[in-house]
């Protein structure tokens, strides 16, 4: 084509593309008009929407239940409230291990008690055992906080969540499941998990440090779901479980959303990269309850058949074959809160024990004095013997369990807990008015020097019968204390004993990270952000 004819064509395409130009330009004008109205709309709608909200906190300000509850919480010391945030400004600009510590500075500015404020939601943070006593052993104060409606769509509204008729129902069945005859059943599969424990362990003995975390939580994963669901689950083979790290990361992520007011409602939390990665974990959760819960063989509606063991051993009744038991006979459990249970027990159950016995281990190796003595003892009980442990072994422990004792003072795998009150709580010269919040901080409470002189030590000795009967009884509770106390802790410390008897006889273990370097994290429960690094070298036992 010669050059002519290509400019020719050049400047029609031109004209062309004009022409659609001012097409474009008219079809934008017209869109610009569309445009200008939709935003006067929108900041029309946008502009009521924020009148009727400001009319509805105020309203809702003026409530006179509200009132009341400002007046006298205006009476608590407490940091300054700014305007959506609240008091919990500073608590979302630290790093997760760093919330400790603000919470320690409050505690030492204000002394007893202080009010907070998260968005609109005003609380009470207490640490008294005085305070514990006024809150803990109400026969009308059962209900838990409402941050503990973050825990919902994992648990559901089992034994940990649930209020009223629901939750004394739901207590009242499962307590017998506890009963010492039925956890003496259960000594066994602490001792099968334990051994397995101590074979796994053995790879990491030329290891100059490793992280014992994992390696307890799948031992603890294994026991409770072998002995509450009657279920193995093999967790000690697997050395990625998801199960565990979706716990975690929902742990965080409640904490997340609680210092977040914005993300308190449902559908902004949801949307929220928060939310997305909440919801993944609730997926992967809700699968391996699912295992769990189908290893019963309920679906094939044949309860007899969880009857037996998996094990083909004689028969050890499980929590679930109780329920499912009850539900049969009455019809009073439905599918969705046997369910529940599951989620609720799965988690009690194996996180909490985990960060236990973690925690213990992790003292013992920081006071190789103390673990001797816990050693001597065993040696003395077992005498150089691999046998299994029995329930009387354990009610011998008298020493390592002053050690476990200790260990959940200085870390109580649950840092804290929470109630909204349905009546007023007179605690010292305040009345806490019923509808607050009031968070117990039982991490703080066992710090009390009036109670624990030296508080920071770790000291067995603490747990002396002389030493106690003296203690206030609120003092050291890091099981709760009144009718809404753990259900599960004689489990607790029998599997704690179990597994610790094992790992104390096997090994010598030695504690890497000093206390002072720990990065301590308080979410659903107290963890070590990096684990427990420690080395162990065996001992020279079960000989006879
Ligand atoms: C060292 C281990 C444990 C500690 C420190 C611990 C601590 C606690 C605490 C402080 C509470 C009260 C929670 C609150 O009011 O929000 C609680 C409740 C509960 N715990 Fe534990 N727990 C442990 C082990 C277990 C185990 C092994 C199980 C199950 C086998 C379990 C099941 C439960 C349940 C179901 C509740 C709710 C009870 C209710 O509200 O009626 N816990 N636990």
């Amino acid at each position: 084509m010669d050059t002519k004819l290509q400019h020719k064509e050049l400047f029609k395409l031109w004209i062309q593309r004009k022409g659609n130009h001012s097409n474009i330009n008219s079809e934008l004008a017209a869109s610009h008009n569309l445009l200008s109205l939709y935003t006067m709309e929108a900041t029309t709608l946008l502009l009521l929407s924020a009148v009727i909200i400001a009319a509805f906190l105020f309203l809702s300000s003026r409530h006179p239940k509200k009132m009341r509850l400002i007046k006298l919480t205006e009476k608590l010391p407490g940091p300054t409230a700014y305007p959506i945030v609240g008091t919990a400004l500073p608590f979302m600009l630290v790093p997760r291990h760093e919330r400790l510590k603000l919470l320690e500075d409050h505690m030492k500015t204000y002394q007893q008690i202080y009010r907070i404020q998260i968005g609109s939601v005003l609380a009470v943070n207490v640490w008294q055992p005085e305070h514990a006593e006024a809150l803990l052993s109400s026969m009308k104060n059962l209900d838990k906080s409402f941050t503990y409606k973050f825990l919902h769509s994992w648990l559901g509204t089992g034994l940990l969540t649930s209020t009223g008729q629901k939750w004394h129902t739901h207590r009242k069945m499962i307590t017998p499941s506890f009963h010492f005859k039925i956890l003496e059943d259960y000594v066994e599969v602490f001792s099968e998990k334990s051994k397995i424990l101590i074979s796994k362990l053995q790879k990491e003995v030329e290891s100059r440090g490793f992280n014992v975390y994992p390696y307890i939580t799948r031992c603890a994963l294994d026991i409770i779901c072998e002995t509450t669901m009657g279920t193995p689950v093999h967790a000690q083979e697997d050395l990625e479980s998801t199960y565990v790290s979706a716990v975690y990361d929902v742990s965080e992520l409640t904490v997340q959303r609680i210092v977040h007011p914005w993300l308190h409602p449902g559908f902004l939390f949801k949307l929220s990269p928060c939310g997305r990665r909440y919801n993944k974990c609730m997926r992967l959760l809700h699968d391996f309850t699912d295992k769990v819960w189908n290893g019963t063989a309920y679906y094939c509606g044949k309860i007899s058949e969880i009857k037996r063991t998996f094990t083909g051993k004689k028969k050890r009744v499980a929590f679930l074959d109780m329920l499912l038991d009850a539900s049969e006979g009455g019809a009073m459990l439905t599918d969705e809160e046997l369910r529940e249970e599951v989620d609720t027990f799965m988690f009690e159950g194996h996180d909490t024990t985990s960060a236990g016995m973690c925690w213990a281990l992790y003292l013992l190796g920081l006071h190789p004095d103390v673990q001797e003595k816990a050693y001597q003892e065993q040696e003395s009980i077992f005498q150089g013997s691999n046998r299994s442990v029995t329930m009387r072994d354990l009610s011998e422990m008298k020493y390592l369990e002053r050690v476990i004792k200790e260990s959940l003072r200085l870390y109580p795998s649950v840092p804290g807990v929470g109630r909204t009150l349905n009546e007023d709580v007179k605690m010292g010269e305040f009345t806490i008015p019923a509808g607050c919040m009031v968070h117990l901080h039982i991490y703080f409470l066992h710090r009390n020097p009036t109670h624990f002189p030296n508080p920071e030590k770790f000291n067995p000795d603490n747990f002396l019968p002389e030493r106690v009967a003296k203690r206030h009884p609120y003092a050291y509770i890091p099981f709760s204390a009144g009718p809404r106390n753990c259900i599960g802790q004689k489990f607790a410390m029998l599997e704690e004993k179990t597994v610790l008897s094992y790992m104390l006889r096997h090994y010598r273990f030695q504690s890497l990270d000093r206390r002072e370097n720990m990065k301590v994290v308080a979410e659903l429960v107290l963890r070590p952000e990096n684990g427990i690094r420690i080395t162990i070298t065996p001992r020279v036992t079960g000989t006879k």
